[in-house]
């Protein structure tokens, strides 16, 4: 039984004052979930407040992106080696507002798959368990294209780092059209895009593909998230507007611990 994790991605939101109001909301109930994974994804600036609040809480924490590059001339960026400094456990990868809003392309124009597959090393060799983030976009979801875009970037991942780094990572499904929306997947379509990317990793190796866990992420909330995560291959869920109210996130947390039965 793969263990569910429940990741709360703040996105550019908080301040220091209403961090500590939503983090004492969660740390106060965390024993209700104590028995799933939970993780936060604060923005960079307040890592350190929330790696203090969360430890010792058995709460898990991160950060909503890094650098493909160690060190060096990269203005605003942040290294997988800083966030080991912080004792981060996760690294969100490739989520779509990276990747639509900051055009996230190389020097050479090369495709963003690359780019994903580089951070994705980094943060590997860093011991950072990476949440690769993947999903079509409201156009080629119109069109029928879902399953051929993630074959595409799931293929770059393994064909950059080989299969075996897939066991220390965590894969996210954020259709683009259901993020922020309020419109999130029904829990039929998350069940049919989870398995077909469980079995296109089982394709490189089966042991793998079977212990690894896949999110489901957009709109998820109190009312969705138990008929979401009671999928068979939905492992829990990256959450973004959900996490940002301590009642609404814990009952999303509560809702991953229905799913051990
Ligand atoms: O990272 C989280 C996802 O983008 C989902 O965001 P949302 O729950 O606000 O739709």
């Amino acid at each position: 039984m793969r263990k569910p994790l429940v990741a709360g991605n703040w996105k550019m939101n908080g301040s220091s004052a209403s961090n500590n109001v939503l983090l004492d909301g969660i740390i106060a109930k965390s024993d209700t979930f104590a028995s799933v994974d939970v993780a936060l994804f604060p923005p960079a600036v307040y890592l350190h407040q929330v790696q203090q609040a969360l430890a010792g809480t058995g709460l898990f924490w991160g950060t909503q992106n890094l650098s493909q590059f160690n060190q060096g001339a990269y203005t605003g960026e942040i290294s997988a080696l800083m966030l080991a400094d912080f004792d981060c456990d996760y690294v969100l990868i490739g989520h779509s507002e990276r990747r639509c809003l900051y055009a996230e392309l190389d020097l050479d124009q090369r495709v963003l798959d690359r780019i994903v597959a580089e951070k994705y090393e980094m943060s590997v060799k860093a011991g950072i368990t990476p949440i690769i983030c993947i999903g079509e976009s409201p156009e080629e979801h119109a069109v029928g294209r879902t399953e051929e875009v993630i074959a595409r970037l799931l293929d770059t991942v393994i064909a950059y780092q080989g299969v075996e780094g897939l066991a220390h990572t965590v894969l996210a499904y954020e259709p683009v059209w259901a993020i922020g929306t309020g419109r999130s997947a029904t829990p039929e379509w998350a069940q049919d895009v989870h398995s077909f990317m469980r079995q296109r990793v089982a394709k490189h190796d089966p042991t793998i593909a079977e212990s690894l866990r896949i999110l489901y992420g957009g709109s998820v909330n109190s009312n969705n998230a138990a008929p979401l995560f009671s999928q068979p291959d939905v492992d829990g869920g990256l959450v973004g507007g959900g996490s940002l109210n301590a009642d609404e996130f814990v009952k999303i947390c509560q809702a991953a611990v229905l799913k051990l039965g």
